[in-house]
Formats: C-alpha cells, structure tokens, sequence
C-alpha cells in the first residue's frame, strides 16, 4: 500500500502537531522517532510523519538526516512529501527551512515549493508574506526573545531568501482567496520566471484548503499544520475523520518535564503550582554538580506516589540571557541533556505517564527513552494530541509545543492520561 502522505518534520512536538491535524482530518496516521528500523510494523496507515530532530543543528546534518527520511518515505511509496517545520518559522539565516527544502526539491525534481507556516487555529496568519503571531508581527512576538532561534524580522520572503541559494517568490492572498487554480498557476509563473519556493499566504481555514489542492499536485511542500490540513483534505476528499481511540490508562504515577522558556509554558507552571509540587531546578547546580540531578530525583520519589510532579528548568527572557553568558551558546543542549536523564530517572521510578513541554527537550526525552514510534490519541489541545508508545510497555505522553496550550494545558492533559490534578 503506498502512502498518500508522507512527513518530515523538524521536531518531535512539531511531528506530533501534524499527526494530530491529519488524524483529525481523517487520515490514518502514525508518528516515527526517525527513520524507522526495517523491524517497525506500520500497520495500515495513509500518512507516516518521521520525527526528526534538525530544528537546530548544523544544515549540513538536517539535510543528511531529512534526505535520508525521504528515501524512506519514497521507498514506501509518499505519493507526496510535506516538510514540517514550525508555525513561528523558527531556523536562524544560515537555515535549516531554506537548504532543507532545497535539497528535498532537488532529490523529488520539484519544479517550486509552496511554503507555509500559517496555522490559523493556533494563531499563526501569513499575510502578504509577513508572519502574525495572534495580533502581533512575527518580530514583536515572544519568538524574538526565543533561546536557541530569536525571530527578529516577520518578512518571511526575505527570511527564507536569507536561507536558499534559488529566488524565493510570494503567493499574496489576492490570488489565494481565488482558489486552488489561480495559487497553481501562480506557482507555475514563479517557477517559470526562475524561483523555486515561495512564501504563500493563508489567513483562514478556506486558503488552506485551497492550497492543500494545489499542493498535492506538486512533489513538495513545507509548511506547519495548516498546510497538513490543506493537504489532508485534498488527499481525502471531504471526509469526517475517524474517532479518537480510547486507550486504557496504564499504571504508574504520572510526571511533568518542562523545559521550554515560551510564555505560555511559563503561565502553564505558575497555574498549575497551587496543585502540584514543582521542582524549580537550579540550572548552575544541574550542569555543574554531578549529585544534584539524583537528589532532585529522590525528593520526588515520596511526591510521586501521591500524585503528579513537574521539574522545569524554564526561566524568563532575562535569566536565559544571563545563563548563556555565564555557560555558553550550548547551554540549552546541556540542560535538554540533563532533563533527558531526569526523565530517565523517573521512569525507572515508574513514571509511565509524561508530559514534556518545548520541542528540543520532548526530542532528547523521547530520544533517551528509546521510543520507536507513537500512535495518535485525542486532541488535549490544538496542537497537541496525547500519544501512545508503540513497541515495549506502552507509555502515554504529551509532546506539547512551546507556545501551545492555554493556562490550564497541565491540568488537562494530566486528565486526559486519568490523573486528576
Ligand atoms: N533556564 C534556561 N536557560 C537557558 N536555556 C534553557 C533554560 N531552560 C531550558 N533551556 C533551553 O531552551 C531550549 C528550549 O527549547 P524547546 O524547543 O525545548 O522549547 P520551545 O522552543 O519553547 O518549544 P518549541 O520548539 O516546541 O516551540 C532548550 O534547548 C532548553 O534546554
Ligand atoms: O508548528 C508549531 O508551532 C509546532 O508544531 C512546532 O513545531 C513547535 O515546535
């Protein structure tokens, strides 16, 4: 059976973001943590989204690692590819979105990509090539005080021109809000006239639509999930989608891992405080005192046979700054490490239900722990779907997004995994 989608996605949250918009779109759809092993059994499924880890690694890596996917998702025959990368654009001038795409178009023999990150039900709108955070342009949003990637310039055209070695074009919504033809032919003309991506823009669920059409015709296209929905839908024809599975939930105590510094991570911590213990970890002690991390752990363990914990290295804007001074540009990669081993650790404690927020800290999470491959569960958010480990125990976890989830996410996700908080 050949697939009639097949994923690449920059990050594990953002893997599980798209799985769960084609899944509620009605395609069958499983997550793999990388290219699988010959051994995974897919099972019957219309879209496979291989979770990688490139956001922010060197571009030379994420275009090894993103082709290597692809030869993968060809040789089970993806009648199309999509390039997941984030709502927010997040990549720095030297990539990875522009040389990704790039090396993708040129193995598929893309004549131009359409890209897009807009995801309008999580607020992310394109217009006229420029990205909005809910009211706000890209540059003036959280993401320009973002740890590993601060986005300082909301024209996303010059953007991903920053990045690619081909002209990069606009699709402008005067000619989305004409339909799936006039964004082909537009498409066409670009290709014509020497571009080989462009920026398209999409402010609502019908320009997705629209473009989802036009896409599919094409070998490639990058977006976030609301061009997963686009494409969903053209693939599938107006299907009502199929019903969340409901899983048995297994024992053991449930955890909180939160390693993200968004602002919306930081009001999910300070709201769900009053109701569970939170580790606030000491980052100084956690890099630099090799006892710390195991007696953070033990003082958890009498907490985790009463209910949910959370240990969060996240911090405000102006203490990431002064810990990237005082430790290094890799001081994220060594906390993700760190909380990597802390979420080991709980896990041989029993912890079999797991929440991570931010999307480099689920990559080393999940990384750690060994996960294969994860199934689609309910939406606990948009955005984020609970998921089940396939292969071995099964595990449920959260993989949830940065900027995703409103105040009270912690709480319901824990409810969705049957702890009350
Ligand atoms: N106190 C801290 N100081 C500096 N960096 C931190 C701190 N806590 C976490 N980090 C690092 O910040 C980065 C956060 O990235 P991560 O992708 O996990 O979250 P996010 O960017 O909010 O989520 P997403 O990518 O899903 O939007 C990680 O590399 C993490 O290790
Ligand atoms: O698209 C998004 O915003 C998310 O799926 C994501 O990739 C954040 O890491």
């Amino acid at each position: 059976m050949s697939l009639m989608l097949g994923c690449i996605a920059d990050d594990y949250t953002g893997a599980s973001d798209l799985a769960n918009t084609l899944t509620r779109q009605g395609l069958r759809t499983i997550q793999t943590i990388g290219v699988p092993d010959a051994g995974l059994a897919l099972g019957t499924v219309d879209a496979v989204v291989v979770a990688l880890k490139t956001r922010s690694i060197s571009s030379a890596d994420a275009v090894a690692r993103s082709l290597a996917a692809l030869g993968w998702l060809r040789g089970k025959g993806a009648r199309h590819i999509m390039f997941k990368i984030c709502s927010t654009f997040d990549s720095t001038d030297a990539g990875n979105i522009g040389p990704v795409t790039e090396a993708l178009a040129a193995a598929l023999d893309a004549p131009v990509v359409p890209v897009t990150p807009a995801f309008p039900e999580t607020g992310r709108t394109v217009f006229q090539g420029h990205l909005f955070v809910g009211s706000r342009p890209l540059h003036e949003s959280p993401l320009k005080d973002h740890p590993l990637n601060p986005m300082h310039d909301s024209d996303l055209v010059r953007v991903l021109a920053r990045q690619s070695r081909h002209g990069v074009g606009l699709v402008a919504h005067d000619v989305v809000s004409q339909g799936a033809a006039a964004i082909a032919a537009r498409l066409a003309a670009l290709a014509a006239s020497g571009m080989r991506s462009a920026i398209v823009d999409a402010i609502s669920e019908p320009d997705l639509i629209a473009l989802g059409a036009a896409a599919l015709r094409l070998p490639l296209s990058t977006g976030a999930s609301g061009l997963g929905l686009g494409l969903a839908r053209a693939a599938r024809g107006e299907s009502a989608g199929t019903a969340p599975p409901v899983w048995e939930a297994p024992g053991g105590p449930a955890a909180i891992i939160a390693g993200s510094c968004a602002a919306a991570t930081l009001e999910q911590i300070a709201a769900v405080e009053p109701d569970l213990p939170v580790h606030r970890l000491d980052i100084d002690r956690l890099l630099n005192d090799p006892v710390y991390a195991d007696a953070a752990l033990a003082s958890t363990e009498a907490q985790l046979s009463q209910g949910p914990v959370l240990l969060a290295s996240s911090a405000t804007p102006d203490v990431v700054a002064q810990l990237k001074a005082a430790h290094g540009d890799d001081v994220g990669a060594r906390i993700e490490a760190a909380l990597a081993r802390l979420a080991a650790g709980l896990v041989e404690r029993g912890v079999r239900r797991l929440i991570v927020a931010g999307g480099e800290t689920s990559g080393a999470v999940i990384d750690r722990l060994g996960v294969a491959a994860l199934e689609i569960g309910p939406e606990i958010a948009p955005g984020v779907p609970l998921l089940r480990s396939i292969g071995g125990a099964p595990m449920l976890f959260a993989l949830k997004s940065g900027n995703f989830g409103g105040a009270d996410f912690f709480r319901r996700a824990l409810a969705a995994m049957g702890v009350a908080a």
